[in-house]
């Protein structure tokens, strides 16, 4: 079925990226084929008039814990870690871009001359304009993590869902990267994710969504098409939310 006769299940979405994956095969930094494949299938979306706000995470530059594992103050850490997400931001919006994909980037640290400074009603128009708004540098605050900025953004400019795309195809038992026998959800509820300490995204993440009943989708970013097939509502990974499905 051509992409433009694919009806929309979602008007507005926060699609949360994992930095990790940016680096693709690599130890460290961006693959700028992985970037322009992103760009591919979140202009796919646009085409098809779904509003996207994106969340970058910055593991593939610096993460502040590890950072203070190695022996730095934590706070310098985070905000290595926060300062990561921007360049990861820039990158993505140069992506998407060069593929005629209008973008904004916003971050929560002031960054004047650089990318717009982070502003709920001026995000909210971006997005009614069907301009592409990347939110950086996280929550701003240190010992958050871009897993937690992506609930707080999805929820304040009220997006239908937030779509974690990550390395693995959804959420299971346990770390199926470290468990060959973890068993995945379809459908799980925010309690059963609390209360099992499902590791796929940070506790404080899901108390946010849990809390405003916003629907959470996890589901694998290298899969090529699953980005779309999530928006259109097929079953594609797990679906965190309030009740049985
Ligand atoms: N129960 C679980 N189900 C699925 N994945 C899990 C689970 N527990 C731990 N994980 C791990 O969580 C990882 C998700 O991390 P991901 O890299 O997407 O997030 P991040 O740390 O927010 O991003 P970044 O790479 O930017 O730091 C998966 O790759 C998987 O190995
Ligand atoms: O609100 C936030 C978000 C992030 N950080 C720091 O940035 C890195 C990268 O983010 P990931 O979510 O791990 O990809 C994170 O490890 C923190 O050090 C932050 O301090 N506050």
């Amino acid at each position: 079925m051509p992409v433009n006769d694919r009806q929309p299940k979602y008007k507005r979405i926060l699609l949360k990226l994992s930095g990790e994956a940016l680096q693709g095969s690599n130890d460290f930094g961006i693959d700028p084929g992985v970037l322009d494949r992103m760009a591919l299938e979140i202009g796919q979306l646009v085409g098809i008039g779904v509003q996207v706000g994106i969340v970058i995470g910055g593991g593939n530059l610096f993460r502040g814990a590890e950072l203070s594992a190695a022996g730095l103050d934590r706070v310098t850490g985070d905000h290595m870690g926060m300062l990561a997400t921007v360049m990861n931001a820039l990158a993505m919006r140069d992506a998407l871009e060069r593929s005629n994909i209008n973008t904004r980037v916003m971050s929560s640290i002031p960054m004047s001359g650089v990318v717009e400074h982070y502003d709920h009603r001026r995000a909210m128009r971006h997005l009614s304009e069907g301009d592409v708004v990347i939110f950086s540098a996280g929550t701003g605050n240190p010992f958050f993590t871009t897993d937690s900025a992506a609930c707080l953004r999805g929820i304040e400019v009220d997006v239908d869902a937030v779509l974690k795309a990550t390395k693995v195809d959804g959420v299971y038992d346990k770390d199926p990267v470290k468990h060959s026998d973890a068993v995945k959800f379809e459908h799980l509820t925010y309690d059963e994710v609390l209360d099992r300490k499902l590791g796929v995204m940070d506790l404080t993440a899901i108390c946010l969504v849990r809390d405003q009943n916003m629907p959470l989708r996890v589901f694998n970013m290298n899969k090529p098409g699953a980005l779309l097939s999530v928006v259109v509502g097929s079953n594609e990974g797990t679906l965190v939310s309030g009740g049985q499905q």
